[in-house]
């Protein structure tokens, strides 16, 4: 549904893809100055959910640990409502801040590289799945390219379908438009969501951009600063199909305000 940003799939809030409890963590270097402490949030099937938290709060930490990189000091962590193992690593499908793309490798190879890891299905198969979500991500006929031959827009959605291709429903997605100027940003916006409903994934989010986690999100939670704190939840009400000026609309301006403000509060030292 090309210019239009609607989601038909209802969240029911009734699976908990991801439950974290009273999760801690501490990096061995400063065990003593926890990175998360007692941090509490749940993500539900379908939903969309942004991290939002001053630089340093451990927002990426967060994200190492649910994807099985990092173990939490203290606290539990549930995925699909079963207490997380150390098994999880390769299990969620996990875009860093940058795009990491071999430079050397096509994008079909780059795309190709979680089936290398994993190998649970046929070459031909996955190099048919890319091909088709190339189509699908609009970037149909790009697949002999190599990463330099792209613009920072086409990349992330390069790295978008790797990491997709990493499988599951789960997706958490580290600041992916951070690096991109406002236009290509924006062009981004309205291209995830025309996508998010057919791809039917529950996704996590981090950003820097206030704005941003309005227009896209279900929810946000915003973590505290290292002084402490706890987690604060904002319900982003806005009505789906939502457009790319609804920026200017007076209930996503007082969500905006309200976000802005509960974070000065809850990160102000
Ligand atoms: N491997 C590491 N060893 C020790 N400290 C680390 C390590 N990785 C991150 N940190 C520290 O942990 C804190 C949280 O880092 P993290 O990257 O999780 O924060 P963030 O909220 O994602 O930040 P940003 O918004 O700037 O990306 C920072 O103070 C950082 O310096």
């Amino acid at each position: 549904m090309k210019g239009s940003f609607y989601r038909a799939k209802e969240v029911t809030r009734i699976t908990e893809i991801i439950s974290v409890h009273n999760l801690s963590y501490a990096y061995a270097k400063s065990a003593d100055a926890p990175v998360l402490s007692d941090i509490s949030l749940a993500v539900h099937q379908g939903e969309f959910v942004s991290l939002v938290g001053t630089s340093g709060c451990g927002k990426s930490t967060l994200f190492k640990i649910i994807a099985g990189l990092l173990e939490p000091s203290s606290g539990e962590l549930r995925l699909h409502e079963i207490s997380a193992t150390a098994k999880r690593l390769g299990q969620v499908a996990y875009m860093p801040q940058q795009d990491l793309l071999l430079p050397w490798r096509t994008v079909l190879e780059n795309c190709l590289l979680p089936w290398e890891i994993k190998r649970s299905r046929s070459k031909a198969e996955v190099t048919s799945q890319v091909i088709e979500l190339l189509e699908r991500l609009g970037l149909a006929g790009i697949e002999n390219s190599f990463p330099h031959e792209l613009s920072g827009g086409m990349r992330q959605r390069v790295a978008f379908l790797r990491t997709l291709i990493t499988g599951g429903g789960l997706l958490l997605l580290d600041e992916p438009f951070g690096a991109l100027d406002h236009m290509t940003k924006r062009e981004m916006h309205s291209w995830l969501l025309e996508i998010l409903d057919e791809l039917d994934k529950t996704i996590l989010f981090i950003t820097h951009d206030l704005e941003e986690a309005v227009l896209l999100s279900d929810r946000i939670y915003l973590l505290p600063g290292r002084a402490g704190g706890s987690v604060e939840e904002i319900l982003v009400d806005l009505p789906r199909p939502r457009h790319s000026k609804m920026n200017y609309e007076p209930r996503f301006i007082e969500l905006r305000a309200e976000l802005e403000r509960k974070l000065y509060d809850n990160t102000a030292v």
